[in-house]
This record gives C-alpha cells, sequence and structure tokens, in this order.
C-alpha cells in the first residue's frame, strides 16, 4: 500500500500574512467594535506580534486612560496616542488595535496610512451598546446618556473610519468568524492593489 501524499497547503493565516508582507495590519473603529478581541485573534493566526495601543499608553504613562484624561485632558491624551502609534509602527510588523479616536486624528492617521494597512471594524448602534454598556471605564462615554453618545460619535466618526483601506461588518456572529473574514479581506485588498499597480 502506498501512502497518499497530501500536498502543503497554506493556511488562511499564512496566505495573508504573505499577502502583508513588511506591512502593518491596524485595526480601526469606535468603542466595542471588538479590535482588541479580534486584533489579538488575527494576530494569533498572522503569527505577528499583537500590541494595543491603549494597553501601551497605559503600560508607558504608568496611569489608566481615564487617569490621562483626567489629569492632562482629551488634547495631551491624543498627542500621547499619536507619539505612542508612530514608534509602534515603525518597530513592525505586527497588528496594532487602536483606541477609538486614533484614526480620527488627522496625524495619526497619516502615520497609519503611510506605516500600514487599515481596516475598520464596523459595527451597528446595538451591537457596540450591548458590548460597551457592561463596564464604565471608557471616559467619552461617562455622560447623561452613553448610548446618544454612542450615536453621535457614530454619526461624526464613520466618514472618517470609511477612509480606511479594508471594511469588516463586525457583528453578532462569533469572534472566529470575523477574524477569518479580516483574513480573506487581506488578501483580497492587496490582489487588488497589486492589479491596479499592473
Ligand atoms: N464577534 C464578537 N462576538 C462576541 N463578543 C465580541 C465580539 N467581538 C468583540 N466582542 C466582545 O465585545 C467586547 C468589546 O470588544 P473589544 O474590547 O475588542 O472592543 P474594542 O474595539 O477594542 O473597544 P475599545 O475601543 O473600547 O478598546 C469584548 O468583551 C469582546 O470580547
Ligand atoms: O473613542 C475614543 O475616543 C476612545 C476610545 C478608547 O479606546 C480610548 O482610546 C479612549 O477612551 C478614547
Ligand atoms: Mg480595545
Amino acid at each position: 500500500m502506498t501512502d497518499t501524499i497530501f500536498p502543503d497547503v497554506p493556511t488562511l493565516g499564512e496566505r495573508a500574512r504573505a499577502a502583508l508582507g513588511r506591512r502593518n495590519l491596524v485595526f480601526v473603529g469606535l468603542m466595542g467594535a471588538g479590535k482588541s478581541a479580534i486584533g489579538r485573534m488575527v494576530a494569533g493566526q498572522l503569527g505577528l506580534p499583537f500590541v494595543d495601543t491603549d494597553v501601551e499608553i497605559e503600560r508607558v504613562s504608568r496611569m489608566t486612560i481615564s487617569e490621562l484624561f483626567a489629569a492632562y485632558g482629551e488634547d495631551e491624551f491624543r498627542a500621547l496616542e499619536t507619539r505612542v502609534i508612530k514608534r509602534l509602527l515603525k518597530s513592525g510588523p505586527r497588528v496594532v488595535s487602536t483606541g477609538g479616536g486614533a484614526f480620527i486624528n488627522e496625524k495619526t492617521r497619516r502615520q497609519i496610512e503611510k506605516g500600514g494597512i487599515s481596516l475598520w471594524l464596523n459595527a451597528d448602534l446595538d451591537v457596540l451598546w450591548e458590548r460597551v454598556n457592561k463596564r464604565d471605564h471608557r471616559p467619552l462615554l461617562k455622560t447623561e446618556n452613553p448610548k446618544k453618545t454612542l450615536e453621535d460619535l457614530m454619526q461624526k466618526r464613520y466618514p472618517v473610519y470609511a477612509l480606511a483601506d479594508i471594511s469588516v461588518v463586525s457583528r453578532d456572529v462569533r469572534k472566529e468568524i470575523i477574524a477569518n473574514e479580516v483574513l480573506a479581506s487581506i488578501i483580497d485588498y492587496t490582489a487588488k492593489a497589486a492589479s491596479k499597480n499592473d
């Protein structure tokens, strides 16, 4: 009896990793979209290091995001966020999950455009609300009506997130499904970009 030899078929993660090359993959989107959860999972499948900019900011400042907002205000927080993201993108490739406001800041957005492929996790209000209302550590949502605040942020920010290279709809399905859609969309995006340059 002869052994059956199976050809080495690359996994979805391996194909997406090859497509990404030396670029970083940068998750953008509103609070609760799944940037941290999906970002970490995708990084595992790509075999790349993962970093969450909110966590990195808290590490370098030795303060929580809420403490930073309270002590220095949002503008100072944004300046720190820009510096941290610039440094992280320089030493990639890696998967970077950004804080919800990072891509809205023009300076940070330009850095992301230069340093990698941006991916917007686009979720509707009910999905976001269902996920964020369980915890109260997000300073921008400490308002009288946080759901309305979230809705206002969507109105303002969605046209800017839409500038990202890739969009994936983040919805109420298993995280693995979203992660696989992310990997497939990287392969698709890079193939289209390459054929445009032919
Ligand atoms: N597809 C999914 N199904 C179920 N739960 C999910 C899914 N995606 C994310 N979540 C959960 O929703 C919550 C918010 O997700 P996550 O913290 O990744 O969002 P985020 O975009 O990083 O938000 P922030 O900008 O506030 O950091 C987490 O508890 C996460 O596990
Ligand atoms: O949407 C935002 O502007 C923010 C989202 C969080 O990830 C944190 O970066 C911070 O709370 C600000
Ligand atoms: Mg996060």
